[in-house]
């Protein structure tokens, strides 16, 4: 059964294995071009940079940003390793990621919770914790060599952008520089996705709609497939050469008040390569309440979500279907019990 399950030992797959074939209505269907702009992060201007992000997000959801500071090589560096690591086998990999007994490092195929699943997304993942680092790293995958080295030093790359990141955005939405320091933001997670080449992209998607449910994500991607969801459309989001992606999660839309909507986006698989992509996920701590920032509050501003631990909205966000719909009525309501039908 688990090798089934392993979508990139299928290369000799000629179609498409049925619990992969979306209903039509979920299918890719013809994507609409857009151009997403730039975000240049070289500037000392923060409250310009917050203006410029504030716009670009409102209008395309997603940020693309250049000169983000991150090291090109390093970059390049860390997706070879981890194309390495996707290439070995089902064996090795699952071996690699089953060292820590509370699963801080996992390898899955299509998500974790591919039992219940009605349709399998085309994809595997390696998803770790990586903050402290020397919590973490001895559960790390020791294979392919390097891996170690190279992850860390994007790992710590990762966390000066995150931190940058967010503090322009608590800056620019009035909270201060520090609001997402310590346990805002001490759970990062860095999830590898692998999209082998499919025999019919027309029938599949690499990750279905959802929106992430942390602070921010930070990706890379060198290969198209990802499309965000915008005026009732998906969107191609096509990478420029060396720019990093980043889009806003429920965590941050629900401390916002809804200024900062979380982002839409799904993945389309092709036939010719396969694809992967760096995704450094930033989620507060798990005993953090998770709520509208109170200086954002007023009579004329109401509170727009409930309170939240976060444990609690990590444990029942998963299961509950990732419909962006479902998950605010679920964020904004008390009723637990209604929304979770
Ligand atoms: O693979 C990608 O480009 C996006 C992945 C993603 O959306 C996720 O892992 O949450
Ligand atoms: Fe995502």
């Amino acid at each position: 059964m688990a090798q089934m399950k392993n979508v990139s030992n299928w290369k000799d797959v000629e179609s498409v294995p049925e619990s992969y074939v979306f209903p039509s209505e979920k299918r890719p269907g013809v994507p609409v071009k857009m151009t997403i702009p730039v975000l240049d992060f070289d500037t000392h201007d923060q409250a310009l940079l917050f203006q410029k992000i504030l716009n670009i997000t409102q209008e395309f959801r997603f940020l693309q940003v250049i000169n983000h500071g991150v090291s090109k090589e390093l970059i390049n560096e860390t997706m070879k390793i981890l194309k390495e690591f996707h290439a070995m086998s089902l064996e090795d990999k699952e071996r690699e990621c089953s060292k820590d007994p509370d699963k801080s490092c996992k390898f899955y195929t299509s998500s974790q919770y591919y039992d219940n699943e009605q349709t399998h997304n085309w994809r595997e993942a390696l998803t770790f914790k990586c903050h402290p680092l020397d919590k973490y790293v001895h559960f790390w995958p020791e294979k392919p060599p390097k891996f170690g080295e190279v992850v860390e030093a994007y790992c710590v790359e990762m966390r000066n952008f995150a931190c940058k990141i967010l503090e322009v955005i608590s800056e620019g939405l009035g909270l201060g520089r520090d609001y997402f320091e310590n346990e805002m933001s001490e759970n990062p997670l860095l999830t590898i996705n692998h999209y082998p080449p499919c025999p019919n992209p027309s029938l599949t998607l690499g990750l279905f709609p959802h929106c992430d449910p942390d602070l921010i994500t930070i990706s890379f991607q060198d290969v198209n497939g990802l499309q965000v969801f915008k005026d009732g459309q998906w969107i191609d989001v096509d990478p420029i050469d060396d720019s990093l992606l980043i889009n806003f999660g429920y965590v941050l839309e629900v401390i916002s008040n809804g200024k900062l909507k979380a982002t839409e986006h799904r993945v389309v698989t092709n036939s010719k390569t396969s694809r992967q992509s760096l995704n450094y996920l930033v989620f507060p701590g798990n005993d953090v309440t998770i709520e509208p920032a109170k200086s954002l509050i007023d009579e004329a501003n109401p509170p727009q979500y409930r309170s939240i631990k976060c444990n609690v909205f990590m444990t029942e966000y998963f299961p509950m279907s990732r419909d962006r719909d479902v998950v605010i009525k679920y964020l904004a309501s008390t009723n637990l019990n209604e929304c979770l039908k």
